[in-house]
């Protein structure tokens, strides 16, 4: 089936009849789909949306996951306003910081914010130049601090139609379905004292410290246990207690913790253990929980189970106001501007703002379908290529999306 596309600001060819979604358009539509809960007696849910592209890939794979939103929305019932705001490389070009107050505001005012990632470019190859307090990366650890968010949620889902695309063997990657849950506003990346001295000896010396308090371990605990009571009643915390104070207190008040749900059972494990663990058998995982620099680690070593980084979302949750989406990659330096970078993380962060930030089941629930439908087509990116599928790059693939959401019945249910 042939469907006439034109270009939409965001750079995405979308089919006609999508631009703009009009009640006509909608009710002609609803005799496609089938399932459009919007009608002309019925006003339209309005949700606001803090958008920072940021840098590198940032800028190529956030169109994807806002038209995704915007078209699934306008299917369910649903208008999104975007405030396009700037945070990263980008920020610091254009204001001369990384978070400007604009970008703090309009995120604080927004019903969630969707950031696509930030760090080194083609055009700033390195940020080594710069002080600590403008590089790229500060903007996200800022932003991160201001919304309050402390619990990372990281999928670790493998899609059926990936298998091939693993580096590991199928027999070790079939129906692996667990998430991380990396505590994320302390630990070793918000610690003090951390900088650089001299030592006795004279010589130069750099220092980082991980401390994290009771208080600050039981509440990402708490997520991850209520998680398990979800899942399947099973949490694994990773830590380092045999070396690490830092590490001994984390697993005294898990294990503290675990005592208000009997129903789940905890197990520990260290994370050189765990490195080993995540490639042997994926398959034991339910919740992992851990902190912040194992999660940060882990994470980007379990994406490789999915097919690659490319495959993974994340929800920043927590605080006491609007949460942060955010793909798990960063800018991506090697690929920018290529149109070949992978937009599914950043369109299955998508579904997570839905699913964790706006409680919007059935959007989020269409947007995975078409994602699996794109799948079954066989469109992948060259990052995540099978044999006999259609390489397509970053655009193509979204609009692939695009249609699936729109021509093609949803019919898949994932996990
Ligand atoms: N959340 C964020 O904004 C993050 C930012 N960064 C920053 O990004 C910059 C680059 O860091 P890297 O270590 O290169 O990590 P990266 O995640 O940007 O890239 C690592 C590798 O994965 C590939 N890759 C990443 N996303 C992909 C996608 N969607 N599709 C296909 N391939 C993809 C890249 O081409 C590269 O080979 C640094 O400045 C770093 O600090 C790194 C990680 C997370
Ligand atoms: C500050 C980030 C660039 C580091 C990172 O990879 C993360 O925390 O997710």
């Amino acid at each position: 089936m042939s469907t006439a596309l034109q270009i939409h600001a965001s750079g995405i060819k979308l089919p006609v009849s999508l631009i703009p979604s009009t009640t006509k358009q909608i009710s002609r539509a609803s005799k496609r789909v089938g399932r459009i809960r919007c009608s002309a007696t019925t006003p339209n849910k309005k949700y606001t949306i803090a958008v920072l592209p940021g840098d590198g890939i940032g800028t190529e794979v956030t169109p994807v996951a806002v038209e995704a939103l915007r078209l699934a929305g306008s299917l369910e019932g649903i208008d999104f306003e975007f405030k396009e705001m700037l945070v990263g490389g980008a920020a610091y070009e254009a204001t001369g910081v990384p978070f400007p107050e604009e970008t703090l505001k309009a995120s604080l005012e927004s019903d969630a914010v969707y950031l696509g990632a930030v760090g080194i470019t083609k055009k700033m190859p390195s940020s080594d130049h710069l002080p600590k307090h403008l590089r790229p990366e500060v903007g996200l650890m800022r932003i991160r601090r201001a919304l309050g968010v402390y619990a990372n949620l990281r999928p670790i889902t493998v899609f059926p139609q990936l298998l091939e695309a693993s580096s590991l063997k199928r027999s070790v990657t079939e129906e692996v379905d667990f998430m991380i849950i990396r505590e994320l506003a302390g630990g070793l990346y918000y610690g003090k004292p951390r900088g650089f001295g001299i030592n006795e000896k004279g010589e130069e010396t750099g220092f980082c410290t991980e401390i994290y308090s009771s208080s600050e371990v039981d509440r990402v605990a708490r997520i991850a246990f209520d998680m398990a009571m979800e899942r399947r009643g099973k949490v694994c915390s990773v830590d380092k207690a045999t070396i690490l104070e830092s590490s001994r207190l984390w697993r005294k008040r898990v294990t503290i913790m675990s005592e208000e749900y009997p129903e789940v059972d905890l197990s520990h494990m260290l994370v050189d253990t765990s490195g080993m663990e995540l490639i042997r058998y994926p398959k034991q995982f339910d919740v992992l929980l851990t902190t912040n620099v194992f999660g940060d680690i882990l994470s980007d070593v379990s994406a490789m189970i999915t097919g690659g980084i490319g495959m993974l979302p994340s929800a920043c949750i927590g605080g006491p106001g609007p949460q942060l989406f955010e793909p798990v990659h960063g800018s991506a330096p090697d690929i920018e501007g290529e149109d070949v970078a992978n937009p599914l993380a950043a369109v299955l962060t998508a579904v997570m703002l839905l699913r964790y930030g706006l409680k919007e089941e059935a959007v989020a629930k269409r947007i995975e379908n078409a994602i699996f439908d794109t799948l079954n087509e066989g469109f992948r990116t060259r990052d995540i290529s099978t044999p006999g599928a259609k390489i397509v790059g970053c655009k193509k693939m979204g609009e692939e999306i695009l249609k699936s959401l729109y021509v093609r019945v949803p019919s898949y249910q994932l996990n």
